[in-house]
């Protein structure tokens, strides 16, 4: 509500309970707000490990862009406040937690599953490029599942407008295209060939280009070494939207609103999401 985005919040509207986890440069707390009895995530960051990390105009930023942002699959940054030493986020809680632990416990996801997640992914991501946004972290890690199993794109540490995008390197080195491993310029096509690599590893189980050395990593990339196992039987169908996707031409790369209408996901995505 915009109300939460005006009001002067302090620790003491909060009823603090368990930890989540620990998300980047803090801990995050389970919540309720006292007078609403709203249940929230609470992000607790340290003014000095944001100085020390000189991310603070970052955070400004990510505020700003998130206050813009209404879209079931994007998690909801409702508010912030900060006392002497701390800076807190007030977060929408996802009911059902981290994604990547889903990821690791089943090893794979299903073809459905897999679908329903790209399929949603690719509607928030057209949401946020239509909204200048380009979000260029698109790993397990910052996706979060949500009451009725839908997913929530969680961390926009990294997230910027594209007119004033930056050529910093960022995240594991798994999910950067090509343009961005050779720190060239790059745009909202990135998070297209993030999705390719996140759709690899929902039905595969790991990243595509996966490699014990960074430096063999980044050669699998730029060469765009592509290898589809035996193992797990995965359909054609889904192996032509990844091959689509993970394209080193950027421009080539097919476009969010085309993957929509790709058969493997209208035959395999939940329309709900
Ligand atoms: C919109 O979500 C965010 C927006 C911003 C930032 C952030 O730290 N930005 C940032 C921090 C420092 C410097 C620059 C940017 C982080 C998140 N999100 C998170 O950290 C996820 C916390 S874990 C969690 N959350 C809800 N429900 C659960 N079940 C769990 Br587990």
């Amino acid at each position: 509500s915009s109300e939460a985005a005006q009001k002067r919040w302090t620790t003491s509207d909060f009823d603090v309970g368990k930890p989540l986890g620990r998300g980047k440069f803090g801990h995050v707390y389970l919540a309720r707000e006292k007078r609403s009895n709203h249940i929230v995530a609470l992000k607790v960051l340290f003014k000095t490990q944001l100085h020390q990390s000189q991310v603070e105009h970052q955070l400004r930023r990510e505020v700003e862009i998130q206050s813009h942002l209404r879209h079931p699959n994007i998690l909801r940054l409702y508010g912030y406040f900060y006392d002497q030493k701390r800076v807190y986020l007030i977060l929408e809680y996802a009911a059902r937690g981290e994604l990547y632990k889903e990821l690791q416990k089943c090893k794979y996801f299903s073809e459905r599953r897999a679908a329903t997640y790209v399929a949603s992914l690719a509607r928030a991501l057209i949401y946020c490029h239509g909204k200048h946004v380009i979000h260029r972290d698109i790993k397990p890690e910052n996706l979060l599942i949500g009451a009725q199993g839908e997913l929530k794109i969680a961390d926009f540490g990294w997230s910027v407008h594209t007119f004033n995008r930056r050529r910093t390197m960022c995240g594991t080195l798994d999910y950067l295209p090509p343009e961005m491993v050779e720190s060239l310029e790059h745009d909202a096509s990135v998070d297209i060939w993030s999705l390719g690599i996140l759709c690899y590893e929902f039905l595969y189980g790991v990243p595509p280009f996966e490699a014990r050395e960074h430096s063999e990593t980044y050669k699998r990339i730029v060469q765009v070494d592509l290898k589809f196992p035996p193992k797990p039987i995965v359909s054609s169908y889904a192996k032509d939207l990844i091959s689509q996707m993970l394209v080193k031409e950027s421009t080539r790369r097919l476009p969010l609103h085309k993957l929509l209408e790709h058969p493997w996901i209208v035959q395999n995505a939940d329309p709900s999401g």
